[in-house]
């Protein structure tokens, strides 16, 4: 492990970094929600001014369960409800995740949760995607290379998936590039949407699953097994999978004496890559804290590791701090941040061509000048 510069938050922010699992929804600025509240009458809010509020979302979430975090996202759902909403927020979006250093991004919403207003799903994903150029220009205007695509998400606790799935394959030349489906995970095993997963496969079109969160193995063997995932949003209990010997340290840097199951063999062998979102984790409950978290393990043992943010409002997170974070605990180096940023780019939804070029002309140039 080199450490030529700094390991620090500012060297961080300008290491390029790839997102693949970052809900719309759940990234709003906290003056954005406010002034869209007011804009649209909206009369729920918990706060009234920007720190409250982002305090507000930050202890909501910080509840231990997956169902009581999602309840947080009503908020911000309901101010996302007309084309220009919509468009403000995937803008402000795009120009964050440029400002932290993110050069590729995969974003996710559930259009079926902004009709309310009368716009249909085409107009949604429009809006949204109108607000990704924007922002990608705005970007590129203040110096800052990003690419971002849209993947758009069925509720698992509601049936549209196969409607959302073919809203996917619609809008594949303009910038969504794959499905999910995410929401309560117990009870709405990945199953219930094969006709929606069946579909993608009929037309050559990813997707991604939330599976492995709250809910633990048998999620993730449907997602992969009977659906055919080509990623797991989290699967971060695939470690319920692999042995360790009792007291192992989570922080080591080998596991030599570690025996993997079949789910865990499979999606090793695979290089099935594990959307891991290390602060959403521990609210939620999957982890107790970053230290226990899993990551390591995981990382150590060559997974298809990824490094995420989930939803940087509810978790006061952006991609650098995910990084630093998992740096202070397991003591990464650039050449670690590299790697599980090329793993990221290798298993994006965009062509081929397209994450090759991204990883030649931008990823390894840009750690190189950090490790030399
Ligand atoms: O981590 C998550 N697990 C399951 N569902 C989630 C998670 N984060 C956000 N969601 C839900 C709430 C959003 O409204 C929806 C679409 O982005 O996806
Ligand atoms: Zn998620």
């Amino acid at each position: 492990m080199t450490t030529a510069l700094p390991l620090d938050m500012a060297g961080i922010r300008v290491a390029p970094k790839v997102l693949l699992h970052d809900h719309l929804d759940g990234g709003l600025r906290p003056s954005t929600v406010l002034e869209l509240a007011q804009q649209v009458g909206y009369p729920d809010l918990p706060a009234s001014d920007t720190e409250s509020l982002a305090r507000w979302f930050r202890t909501a979430a910080d509840s231990g369960s997956l169902e009581q975090y999602l309840e947080t996202f009503a908020h911000t759902v309901a101010v996302m409800q007309t084309a220009a909403a919509l468009e403000r927020v995937a803008r402000e979006c795009a120009e964050d995740l440029a400002a932290d250093g993110v050069v590729y991004a995969e974003v996710r919403f559930a259009p079926e949760q902004h009709l309310q207003a009368g716009l249909d799903l085409d107009e949604v994903v429009e809006a949204v995607l109108r607000g990704f150029t924007e922002g990608e220009q705005n970007a590129a205007q203040a110096g800052k290379r990003i690419k971002v695509r849209c993947l758009v998400t069925a509720m698992r606790h509601a049936a549209r998936s196969l409607e959302i799935a073919e809203l996917a394959v619609r809008f594949r030349a303009r910038g969504v590039v794959g499905f999910d489906i995410a929401g309560a995970e117990a009870g709405f095993p990945p199953s219930r949407h094969l006709d929606a997963f069946e579909y993608m496969r009929a037309h050559n079109a990813p997707f991604t699953i939330h599976a492995g969160e709250a809910f633990g193995l048998p999620s993730i063997h449907e997602a992969i097994s009977f659906c055919g995932t080509d990623r797991l949003g989290h699967g971060v209990r695939v470690i319920d999978d692999i042995e360790l010997p009792p007291g192992t340290d989570p922080a080591a840097t080998t596991f030599p004496d570690v025996t993997l199951g079949d789910i865990a063999n499979y999606v090793r062998d695979k290089r099935i890559p594990l959307e891991l979102c290390p602060s959403s984790n521990v609210q939620t409950g999957a982890v107790t804290d970053i230290a226990s978290h899993p990551f390591n393990v995981l990382a150590r043992l060559r997974f298809r590791v990824t490094v995420n943010t989930d939803n940087r409002l509810m978790s006061d997170t952006t991609m650098s701090r995910e990084f630093k974070k998992l740096a202070d605990q397991f003591g990464y180096g650039w050449s670690d941040l590299e790697r599980f940023t090329v793993n990221a780019m290798k298993s994006a939804f965009i062509h081929f061509d397209e994450r090759l070029e991204l990883i030649d002309e931008v990823i390894k140039p840009g750690y190189a000048v950090l490790i030399e």
